[in-house]
This record gives C-alpha cells, structure tokens and sequence, in this order.
C-alpha cells in the first residue's frame, strides 16, 4: 500500500475532517539510507515556565540529515521542545530547564556555549511566514551582513544560493529589490528559509511551517523539506499527521509534556507501540 494508502487507513474520518483543507499534491518521500547520527542528543530534559512543567523527562537523538516530526495535541509542548534545541525558549524570563542538550557533543547549556553561534547553527522556521519589511535580496542579505559580510559579490553569491536552495530562485530573481511583502505567503516563507539557510546553518527547526499555507505552496515547502534533508537535519512540529508521515523519516509523539513515543515515521503510524499513540492517530482524542 501507498504512503497515502497506509495513512488514510489509519486516520479516522474525525482526524480526516481535523485535517481538512491540506488535499496536498504527493510529495516524493525520499529515503535516507544512510547510517544515522545524531545531531543533537536530549537527556532527561525538564522544562518549567514559572511553576508550571511544560516538559517532562524528555530523552532523544534527533538524527542527522534525516527530517524528524513532533506530534501530539495542542498544549503538550511541541513548539515548547523545539524553541529549547536553540534556546530560543528563553526569550520567555521565567522559563527554567533542567536535564541536557547537547549540540555536536557541546552542551549548549554551558556558560561557555554562546547562544548566537548556537542559534546561527540551529536556525528556525516559524508558523507565519515572516520577511522583513525589506527587499527579497536584503531579507536574505540580514544574516550575513549581521556577520559582517559586506563585499556585494559575496552576498550576491550568497542572496542566490540561498534562494535557489530555498526552490524559489526561479520566482523572484527578478524581483530581488522588491519589497518581500509583494510576495504571496508560500513564496514568503521560502524567503524565510532562503533567510535562514543563508547563515550557513546545520539543523533547521520549523514550527508549523505550512499551517499558514495554501496546498499548492504547502507541497512546495514539502518538496523543499526532502530537498533540504540532503545537506540539513530538520526537525518540524505539526498537526497535521498526514504531513508527518509525507515528509518525515522519524516521528516523536508529545502528550501533556511527556514523549510518549519516538520511531521510524511507517513504524509509527502502522505500528505503534504506546496505546495513547493508537488513540491520537487514529483520532480518538486531540
Ligand atoms: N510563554 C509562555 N508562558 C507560560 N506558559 C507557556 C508559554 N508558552 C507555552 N506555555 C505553556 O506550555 C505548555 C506547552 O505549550 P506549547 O505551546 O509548547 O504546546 P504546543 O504543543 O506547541 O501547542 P500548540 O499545538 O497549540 O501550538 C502549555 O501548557 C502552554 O500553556
């Protein structure tokens, strides 16, 4: 059975409904064959905003070139667990965290660890797309300039590589001095990847990157995660579970702060192992 074919099976006309809206073109799933590393390594990660724990025990190997999906219900700390792979979550003052994060073997907790190089290395990808009110080219110029990258053939190097790996040269090479909020929100969030993709980063974390989306744009970025998978690792939250098991190769199932369940994404939706993984996908809670 096809991909489609063993994930409609699973979900339920209620999940069916849930997911209304995302009739999306077949995204080609690429398979990865090679040995898996692992990127980035979570031991016993606990998270606290204020009194309240948002994160419980957490405990996994995000692989390397390899896309890995987070699942699970509104509220049970998916965005939460993401925005800590870079510690963008601490922009939140009363956030506190116990446990381990390590980064290529560095604990991106430590004093010495500098959270900008972290972030340059773990970049992200948000819900809404969300250019600068600047040009395409100075968008995707931000970055590297903030690196002190001044020479223009450098950047014009970088503004097109980064466009083009984004899948999104062809749309707007001509419109590079434009304003990006001339562009139609698909073509914005691939500006956001180009923007991000242009800091030279290793891990690209994307939190509902298509839930703003139409379809057609949404498979585009699809077709762009199987792409980006070739040189980067991705780790993507997401509602919808039909999208999960299109793009991802592994898929990590959060509820009420705990990870319940982290598989290969066929495993996982043809076979899980948790009864409350059961139960989510195959819609009876959520
Ligand atoms: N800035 C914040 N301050 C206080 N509590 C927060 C904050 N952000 C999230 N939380 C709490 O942390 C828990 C997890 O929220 P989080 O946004 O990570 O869940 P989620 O799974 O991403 O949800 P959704 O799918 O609805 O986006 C929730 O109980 C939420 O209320």
């Amino acid at each position: 059975m096809d991909e489609e074919g063993f994930v409609m099976s699973n979900v339920t006309e209620v999940q069916k409904e849930k997911n209304e809206g995302t009739a999306v073109p077949k995204v080609n799933k690429k398979e990865t064959k090679k040995a898996e590393n692992s990127v980035i390594n979570v031991n016993d990660l606990n998270l606290w905003y204020g009194s309240n724990q948002a994160l419980y025990e957490i405990s996994m190997d995000i692989p390397e070139e390899r896309v890995t999906a987070i699942i699970g219900p509104s509220g049970c700390g998916k965005s939460t667990f993401l925005k800590t792979l870079n510690r963008m979550v601490e922009m939140v003052p009363i956030v506190k965290t116990s446990g381990s994060i390590n980064y290529r073997g560095n604990d991106i907790f430590s004093n010495k660890y500098k959270k900008e190089y972290l972030r340059t290395k773990v970049g992200m990808v948000f819900q809404k797309p969300n250019p600068f009110p600047k040009s395409v080219y100075d968008n995707v110029a931000y970055g590297p300039r903030v690196h002190g990258i001044k020479k223009k053939e450098v950047l014009d190097q970088i503004v097109e590589k980064s466009l083009k790996d984004a899948a999104i040269w062809d749309e707007v090479k001509d419109r590079l001095h434009e304003n990006a909020y001339g562009l139609s929100g698909g073509q914005q969030q691939r500006v956001c990847i180009a923007r991000a993709l242009a800091v030279e980063p290793d891990v690209i974390l994307m939190d509902e990157p298509t839930s703003a989306l139409d379809p057609i744009s949404t498979a585009k970025v699809e077709e762009l995660v199987q792409e980006l998978k070739e040189k980067y690792s991705i780790v993507i939250v997401t509602h919808n579970m039909q999208q999960a098991a299109r793009i991802s190769d592994k898929t990590a199932f959060f509820l009420s702060g705990e990870l319940i369940e982290f598989a290969e994404t066929d495993d996982l939706f043809q076979n899980p192992q948790d009864k409350r993984t059961e139960d989510y996908i195959t819609g009876r809670f959520g």
